[in-house]
């Protein structure tokens, strides 16, 4: 929800707005459970749950509306709940303010609105809270919670001890995992997040990427690249991508004969030479034996498309279990490999007609046919152009990001890099939309830099700052 959330900012519809059409949303169902006249105690929390029944009751006109906030108005955790507030203040709404629990009386009203916790609910009601639920449980009124029932988990349906029995719910945008075990009524409400918030990528995936503080070395991933041969370039770009987007260790394994051309480009990689010029199926084993040990595989960058290399693909990925990103050449062998490895295929058109893909000029036929071959294939796909779409067969995302000067040679190398990185710690079809994401960003803020002319070690430097969400 708080991806959906700030995609929907980056689309123009600011979080306040949202919870506008909440309260309309909370005000609306009061309507439908009492009448004009009624008497409705609003119970609001510090946060943005109660903010939304901070907007309801100015919505709530024709009632006889008192408003019992829980805490001083300085607690108020968030800017847009406290400007509700604050409207209810400058209007002198009829409101009090509970400091402690003694102080809090709910009086008799026809019609309760629960609007303490919502989802930013942590462990067991504390106090004023705890109080408060059991005295909204004690009253003979219709109690409707906002979002879902105070101390409910909206994920899970599971309360950590007391929680409000209401007799119904609003939620907003989509019904909440946890609400469907509840013995009371539940009503989705739209919101007016935008669908697009969900199908194109945007600054809310990056919250995927948040690091735990603990973390060790190793955690965010140890990624393998296989490739190298007829180019060198290649696989080093995609290594230092992988490093970029986050990776711990990225390892290049390709021939001897241009490992040392391969070590040359940055000190920051592990390099592996294997013997002779170019991936053959004697290969195979060893490095089976290798990518054992490693988060994810990228395999392509710079392979060529020699027989031999491709059958070495195909035997490896025939006998490999992990997660792979399939680029370039190798792509091609995919539709013909029965394998329990879990891959994301980044083609781009042409590749993708090669593995047996359609595709269309219209990128709303394209996201289909994509989500469709996705299927076929049981792979996640992500589907390289100027909307790069990726899906795994059931979810398809949309990406936009990035400028016709990334049609330069060598960026498809830094986006099957980072997808690698991002596939060690993420599910694929999440890897998949933040790697093309980022990878869009970074060329983004390089042709800010150079226009045209950008390359693609110009988008390795700026990775790090696409994938923190700096601005362009
Ligand atoms: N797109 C949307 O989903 C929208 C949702 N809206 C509403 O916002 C809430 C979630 O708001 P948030 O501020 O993140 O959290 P809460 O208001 O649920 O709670 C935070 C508040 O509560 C305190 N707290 C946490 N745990 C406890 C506890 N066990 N006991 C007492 N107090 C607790 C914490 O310290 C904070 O002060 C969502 O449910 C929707 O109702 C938007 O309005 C519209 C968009
Ligand atoms: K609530």
């Amino acid at each position: 929800m708080a991806a959906v959330d700030l995609n929907a900012e980056a689309l123009g519809v600011p979080r306040k707005q949202l919870m506008e059409s909440s309260g309309n949303a909370v005000a609306r169902a009061c309507r439908d459970l009492a009448d004009p006249g009624a008497s409705v105690a609003v119970v609001a929390g510090r946060g943005n749950n109660g903010g939304d029944a901070l907007v309801a009751a100015r919505f709530l006109k024709a009632y006889d509306v008192t408003v019992h906030l829980l805490g001083r108005p300085e607690t108020i955790s968030t800017d847009i709940a406290r400007e509700n507030w604050d409207a209810l203040v400058a209007a002198e709404a009829d409101r009090r303010t509970v400091t402690d629990s003694a102080g809090f009386d709910l009086g008799d009203p026809d019609l309760v609105v629960d609007a303490m916790l919502g989802t930013g609910v942590t462990g067991a009601l504390r106090e004023p809270e705890a109080t408060a639920a059991r005295a909204i449980n004690d009253s003979s009124a219709t109690v409707l919670a906002v979002d879902v029932p105070s101390g409910v988990d909206a994920d899970t349906g599971d309360a950590a001890g007391l929680a409000v029995d209401a007799d119904r719910v609003v939620t907003f945008h989509d019904d909440k995992p946890g609400l469907g075990d509840l013995d009371c009524e539940v009503v989705v409400s739209d919101i007016g997040i935008p669908e697009a918030a969900e199908l194109f990528t945007g600054p809310g995936d990056l919250l995927a990427l948040d690091r735990d503080a603990q973390s060790h070395k190793g955690d965010h991933g140890d990624v393998l690249v296989v490739g190298g041969g007829p180019y060198t370039g290649a696989p080093a770009l995609a290594a230092q991508s992988a490093l970029r987007a986050g990776a711990d260790l990225a390892r290049v394994a390709c021939p001897e004969a241009v490992a040392r051309e391969v070590q040359g480009y940055s000190e920051n990689l592990i390099v592996r030479g294997f013997s002779g010029d170019r991936l053959a199926l004697q290969h195979v084993p060893d490095l089976l034996d290798f990518a054992a040990d490693r988060d994810a595989v990228v395999f392509g960058p710079g392979l060529g498309d020699a027989d031999e290399s491709l059958a070495a693909v195909r035997e490896f990925l025939a006998a490999y279990g992990g997660t792979a990103v399939v680029d370039a050449d190798a792509l091609q062998v995919v539709p013909e490999v029965d394998t329990e490895a879990t891959l994301i295929c980044t083609p781009h058109q042409g590749e993708l007609r090669k593995m047996g893909g359609e595709t269309d000029a219209d990128w709303e036929t394209r996201r289909d046919l994509v989500r469709e071959f996705a299927a076929d294939l049981g792979h996640t796909l992500l589907v390289k152009g100027a909307y790069d779409v990726v899906s795994d067969g059931d979810a398809v995302r949309v990406n936009r990001t990035g400028n016709p000067g990334m049609t330069v040679g060598g960026t498809g190398d830094v986006l099957a890099g980072a997808a690698g990185a991002l596939a060690a710690v993420l599910p694929p079809l999440d890897a998949a939309a933040v790697a093309a994401y980022g990878n869009g960003r970074a060329g983004d803020l390089a042709a800010e830099a150079f226009g045209g002319g950008l390359v693609a070690t110009d988008l390795l430097e700026r990775l790090p700052a696409a994938l923190r969400g700096d601005e362009a």
